[in-house]
């Protein structure tokens, strides 16, 4: 099945799922996840709890096993030795050996690992100021997080995969990792994916957005392009009537406070004068479509997996 996906995309693709799912049990984790992200982004993985994030890191990590569908990483099968030695992955539990110290963890990153940039790791550790002799049993979670940071991109991976990386690090410390991750992705072309529910972070930090809702991708692509397919519109609604008319507009959320309606809509086509127009933020765009399960999804034309196979007009039904 694998050979029905492009083969030569080895170089232009970090991730490729083709009706991806994964179940636990009865229970749906994943499901029909088709996308790709291309290599040398920065993407957020956002979506609520639950949503599907951390088994689709895990799958793309070569430590979960996808229950249906496709799914190369970097162009090869995820958990070959091939994709192994070229992607890092950071759980969010941040697994480390409690009793070994800091200087001990750094030298099995480097024994294990082929490309072991010893500077960067060591750097990323010292400006926490973690003493190298301290045990990581004794750590503070923030401090753990930036140690299993230091191992992840002392790696040198094509491919970062990173599951709530700043979750329990300090505003400082985080401004810094996130300092550190765009600097490593332009100066390396490191391919880093970032599970968060910091949307701001999401918002200055990543130039991708793989938004996932039970299971789902409801969004997928560079972040410029999905902003700007959107507007928020704002009219007048008169009590008891029915909301003026959107068409041929695609409506992904509307809501009415008083005698207001104000929806989100992606625009096909100029916006009729009754309307007051204004740009949604990124948290404006996804709270619509997570409030909205029955809006189509939508996939640039980078993120869709067959083109061939794809509505016009820069949209598709996932
Ligand atoms: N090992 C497991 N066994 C059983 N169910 C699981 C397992 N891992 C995940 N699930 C279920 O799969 C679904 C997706 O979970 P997942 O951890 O991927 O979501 P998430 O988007 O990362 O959530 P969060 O933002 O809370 O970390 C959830 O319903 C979860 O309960």
């Amino acid at each position: 099945m694998v050979g029905t996906m492009s083969a030569g995309a080895a170089h232009r693709w970090a991730i490729e799922a083709h009706g991806l799912g994964k179940r636990y049990r009865r229970r749906r984790a994943v499901e029909d996840c088709s996308f790709r992200l291309p290599a040398g982004t920065v993407c957020g993985l956002v979506g609520p709890n639950g949503a599907g994030k951390s088994t689709l890191l895990g799958m793309a990590a070569g430590l979960v096993r996808p229950g249906a569908g496709e799914l190369r990483v970097l162009g090869a099968a995820p958990g070959t030795a091939g994709t192994l030695s070229r992607t890092a992955f950071l759980p969010q539990d941040k697994p480390l050996f409690a009793t070994f110290t800091v200087a001990e963890t750094l030298r099995l990153g480097e024994e294990l690992n082929p490309r072991w940039d010893a500077r960067v790791a060591e750097r990323i550790v010292r400006s926490g100021k973690i003493p190298l002799d301290a045990r990581i049993g004794t750590l503070s979670g923030g401090q753990r997080s930036r140690v299993a940071l230091a191992l992840a991109f002392g790696k040198r991976p094509e491919l970062l995969l990173l599951d709530e990386p700043m979750a329990d690090l300090d505003p400082l410390a985080a401004h810094e990792i996130g300092g550190l991750l765009m600097a490593e992705a332009a100066e390396q072309g490191t391919t880093i994916v970032m599970s968060s529910h910091r949307l701001a972070d999401v918002a200055t930090m990543c130039d991708y957005l793989v938004a996932l809702a039970d299971g789902r991708v409801r969004l997928a692509g560079e972040t410029d392009t999905l902003l700007s397919a959107h507007l928020l519109v704002t009219g007048a609604h008169a009590a008891g009537g029915s909301p003026p008319r959107l068409a041929p507009h695609t409506l992904v959320e509307s809501r009415v406070t008083g005698r207001q309606v104000t929806a989100l809509i992606r625009p096909r086509g100029p916006v009729g004068e009754e309307w007051r127009v204004a740009e949604p933020d990124l948290e404006e765009i996804l709270l619509g479509y997570l409030r909205s399960p029955a809006a189509p999804s939508l996939l640039t034309t980078s993120a869709r997996v067959d083109d061939a196979d794809a509505p016009t007009e820069g949209e598709t039904a996932a």
